[in-house]
């Protein structure tokens, strides 16, 4: 999804800028991954998945998302919650709503019928109509959305030059830190133009995890990526899919400092993006979730829209 122009400033200002609640730590085992049956079947879930303890830790939570375009019924009726610490992957096949519960989840779309939760709390509309505090949630677009007339200098720190009364030379020194996170250097004056499709991805990783350090308190940040290994090769995949990883793990970004993206979510396709960068997965299909259950059994279960995702096969339930 692409903005132009002040549309395309506002509307990304709005979305890092989004949403805070207090954070809530990880259970004292440090765990918070819940045990899923691989045995549901399409329209179960919400009946027989409520989790055996607390949702204290619960960040986001989608009940009954309905959402259609037109006369088209994309979403219809999605239930799921993102708990503090974890990396969850949407996957699921082309055309099913995948991206478009990341807009809703980060407040570019609404839901025609249902509701989102941000640490409890009912999001009443888009971003731009509330203030909610204590969690941001980042939008990292599946095209990196870079502004095309800015160099990334201006990209990475463009929220903290907008919003922030930090000088130029202090954002200048946390854009250099957060490219450097990503394992950039050196490209702070180039244009989006003059950088590869891998590139451009780190830089709006990089634009995603960079925070206002004036501030008393840093609040944690929920990252949502929409495909962020599309169109690049294995290795570069690899990168970006470690990256995803390392600016979440133990709370500390690549270059050790304290990080703060509590939990992030993943539209993929990629098998490797699914193996390497997340722990839980919701399979969409046809706007509902049809399998949900930790990386490790996908290759395993035994439901059918699984099996056949998995082999990319052509029989099965998944039609086109
Ligand atoms: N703003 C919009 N207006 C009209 N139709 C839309 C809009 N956004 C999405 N759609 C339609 O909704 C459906 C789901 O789109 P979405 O991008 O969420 O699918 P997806 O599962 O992410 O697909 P893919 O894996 O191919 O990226 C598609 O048929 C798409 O054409």
């Amino acid at each position: 999804m692409l903005y132009s122009g002040s549309r395309q400033k506002k509307v990304h200002d709005k979305i890092i800028c989004s949403c805070m609640a207090p954070p809530q730590n990880l259970r004292n085992d440090g765990s918070f991954a819940t045990k899923f049956n691989d045995s549901f079947k399409s329209g179960e879930l919400s009946r027989v998945r409520e989790p055996d303890y607390g949702d204290s830790d619960v960040l986001i939570e989608c009940r009954d998302v309905h959402k259609s375009f037109r006369e088209k019924h994309i979403l219809r009726g999605v239930n799921f919650k993102i708990r503090h610490g974890e990396a969850v992957g949407i996957i699921g096949p082309s055309g099913t709503g995948k991206s478009t519960i990341l807009k809703i989840i980060a407040g570019l779309l609404t839901p025609d019928k249902g509701e989102v939760y941000i640490r409890g709390r009912k999001r009443a509309g888009l971003i731009s109509d509330e203030e909610i505090s204590g969690l941001r949630i980042g939008l990292v677009f599946q095209s990196a959305a870079l502004f095309d007339s800015l160099t990334v200098r201006e990209n990475v720190g463009f929220l903290l030059y907008e919003n922030s009364s930090m000088p130029g030379d202090q954002i200048s020194k946390l854009v250099t830190e957060s490219l450097a996170a990503v394992g950039l250097k050196d490209v702070e004056e180039r244009m989006p133009s003059e950088l590869s499709g891998g590139m451009k991805k780190r830089v709006a990783l990089a634009r995603s995890i960079i925070c206002d350090t004036s501030k008393k308190a840093i609040e944690p940040e929920v990252l949502l990526y929409d495909e962020p290994t599309a169109g690049l090769d294995p290795i570069a995949s690899t990168v970006v899919e470690d990256l995803i990883r390392s600016v979440h793990m133990k709370g500390e970004d690549a270059v050790g400092k304290p990080g703060n993206i509590a939990s992030y979510v993943v539209v993929t396709h990629q098998h490797s993006t699914i193996g390497r960068a997340v722990d839980r997965l919701i399979f969409l299909h046809e706007g509902k979730i049809v399998w949900e259950g930790m990386t490790h059994e996908f290759t395993t279960s035994t439901n059918p829209f699984v099996q056949q995702f998995a082999a990319g096969s052509l029989d099965g339930p998944i039609k086109y």
